[in-house]
């Protein structure tokens, strides 16, 4: 079955390497050691209960928190010295809680600004229409085309973003993202603001397209049911600290983890 070959094995060595993380905001500890690996084709849900750590520990991957110790890599390459700005250069894409598309530009091109950093002429010298650029452009217009059929997105490709259903903005973003050909696609609560179906039709598509395409995927979301059905493995935080790791369902019968969503201290 497709699935049971695409799963990840343990024998290929991690993409992103997080480990030991600490970080203190004044008297709370935010991050207090917790260590996991995502593997290449992997899709890794970091889940836990409010103020757990989760988007502190996304903050920290994504270079717009900077821990006080502690050690994050991606494919050998310390993360840590990498500023907010570069991190798509070293292949990681992010999508973020309240969509960061502009309403005034269509789809397509919401997407085309998704691999800027890519092109060797710069978002400049496309502006500027230079006969050099314009090849490259067309390349990277058909890659937008593919990617906005790949996600069910070709009717609305030349519309403007803005006025478009939250569901369809989602997956643009998505596309967007995607056009920087990360190795590892960073998922702040995609889940937020969307009806159950939809939850579940993007949880499919995020799992297919990181099987098909073999980038990694880390996916903060409190929407159990999607974790539970893109996930190969899923990390669990508890006031900071890393309480349970493993399969799906692993982690929905680990004892330690029922208890912490209960609400009782790990
Ligand atoms: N910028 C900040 N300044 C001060 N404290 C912070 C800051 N960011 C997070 N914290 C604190 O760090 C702890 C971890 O917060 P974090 O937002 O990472 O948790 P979370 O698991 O993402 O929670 P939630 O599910 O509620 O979003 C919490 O106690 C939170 O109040």
């Amino acid at each position: 079955m497709a699935h049971a070959i695409n799963t990840p094995s343990p024998a290929v060595e991690p993409l992103l390497k997080v480990e030991d993380l600490k970080l203190r905001f004044g008297g709370v500890i935010a991050l207090d050691g917790p260590s996991f690996d995502i593997r290449p084709g992997e899709v890794c849900g970091l889940i836990g209960p409010n103020g757990a750590g989760k988007t502190t520990t996304f903050n920290c991957i994504s270079r717009l928190y900077q821990p006080d110790s502690g050690q994050i890599t991606l494919d050998g390459v310390d993360l840590l010295s990498v500023r907010t700005d570069q991190i798509s250069e070293y292949g990681v894409a992010r999508t973020f809680q309240n969509l960061g598309l502009f309403g005034s530009m269509t789809v397509i091109e919401n997407v085309l600004a998704g691999a800027y950093h890519r092109t060797k002429a710069g978002l400049w010298a496309s502006a500027l229409g230079l006969p050099s650029t314009r090849k490259e452009e067309r390349r990277e217009i058909g890659r937008a085309r593919e990617l906005l059929a790949d996600l069910g997105l070709s009717d609305v490709a030349d519309q403007l973003a803005a006025g478009l259903p939250y569901g369809t903005l989602k997956r643009v973003e998505l596309a967007r993202a995607l056009m920087a050909e990360p190795r590892l696609l960073m998922l702040d609560e995609p889940a937020n603001g969307l009806i159950h179906e939809e939850v579940m039709e993007l949880a499919t598509t995020v799992r297919q397209l990181s099987k098909d395409r073999g980038f990694a995927v880390l996916l903060v979301e409190h929407h159990m049911a999607m974790v539970m059905a893109v996930s190969d493995s899923v990390v669990v935080l508890n006031f900071g600290r890393l309480i349970a790791e493993g399969t799906p369902d692993e982690v929905k019968n680990n004892a330690t983890v029922i208890q912490a969503y209960l609400g009782g201290a790990a």
